[in-house]
């Protein structure tokens, strides 16, 4: 059974360590106690708020779901300590200089970094683009004003540009756009929108390509425990560790 050390004990956390089957959570956590306490009781793991002493329990992958702040402090020494990291929070990779050292440091160390596709589709064949790279690759992310903590009568876009600038902006929302410009090779353009009508995250994937065309919709159930976050993005990591060991293979 893979151990895993669980860095962030929020709503993902909290899904991934009260539903993990072929897996054993360890460790997990917090920079807020109760948080990382409440959920050690929930899954029979050991919690921690001192980042060193959690590393030296025994487990051999780290799932992050934290924050952007948290890949940029914790993701090195998970690596340096020879374990792999799971990153949900993608949008810390957006700054090419880190994700290039990140990456350089997980080269030397023999450790992989995965990135899982979260609350989006498509990131498989989107890799094409390394190979070929696509013309056109716009995100149009819709979502209800309480998931950025606004209000707004009528639906509005508020922001227009690209992925690195829109993480910097909003680093809880928009991470699957740098997923995207991950998998594809370049930087994705960006339209965040807010409508009060929305009840559900919405993310329209346009790419165009020498390949044709791809148009994908995912309208995803926000999270019970935080709106922001779509529960298929727990569900993605679920998934990823799931097959972790599987020696068959699917998708590109
Ligand atoms: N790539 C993707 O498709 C998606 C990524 N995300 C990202 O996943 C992450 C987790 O999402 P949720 O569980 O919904 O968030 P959440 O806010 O419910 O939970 C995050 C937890 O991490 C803790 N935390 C934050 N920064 C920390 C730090 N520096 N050190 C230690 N603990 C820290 C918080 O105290 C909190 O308990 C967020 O960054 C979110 O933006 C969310 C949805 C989709
Ligand atoms: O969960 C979602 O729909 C997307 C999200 O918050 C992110 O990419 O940060």
């Amino acid at each position: 059974m893979i151990k895993i050390g669980l860095l962030g004990c929020g709503n993902v956390g909290h899904i991934i360590a009260t539903h993990a089957e072929s897996i054993q959570v360890v460790a997990v956590f917090d920079i807020i106690p109760e948080r990382a306490e409440r959920l050690a009781a929930l899954c029979h793991a050991r919690p921690y708020t001192d980042f060193d002493a959690f590393m030296r329990e025994d487990f051999s992958i780290v799932v992050e779901a934290a924050s952007v702040d948290a890949v940029r402090n914790y993701a090195e020494k998970v690596l340096r300590s020879g374990r792999d990291i799971i990153l949900l929070s993608s949008g810390a990779l957006a700054d090419a200089e880190f994700r290039d050292h990140l990456v350089g440091v997980a080269r030397e160390a023999g450790r992989k970094i995965r990135i899982p596709s979260g609350a989006i589709l498509g990131l498989d064949n989107l890799k094409i683009g390394q190979v070929s790279p696509p013309t056109k690759l716009l995100l149009r992310t819709t979502k209800p004003p309480s998931s950025l903590g606004m209000s707004a009568t009528r639906r509005m876009e508020i922001f227009k540009g690209l992925a690195h600038d829109c993480i910097r902006q909003y680093p809880k929302n928009i991470n699957v756009a740098v997923a995207l410009g991950l998998a594809a090779g370049r930087d994705a353009d960006v339209e965040l929108w807010v409508d009060p009508e929305a009840e559900r995250n919405t993310h329209e994937i346009f790419v165009e390509g020498d390949f044709g065309d791809i148009y994908v919709r995912v309208r995803n159930v926000p999270s019970p425990d935080n709106p922001a976050t779509s529960y298929m993005a727990a569900l993605s990591i679920l998934t990823l560790l799931k097959n972790l060991e599987n020696p068959l293979v699917v998708g590109t």
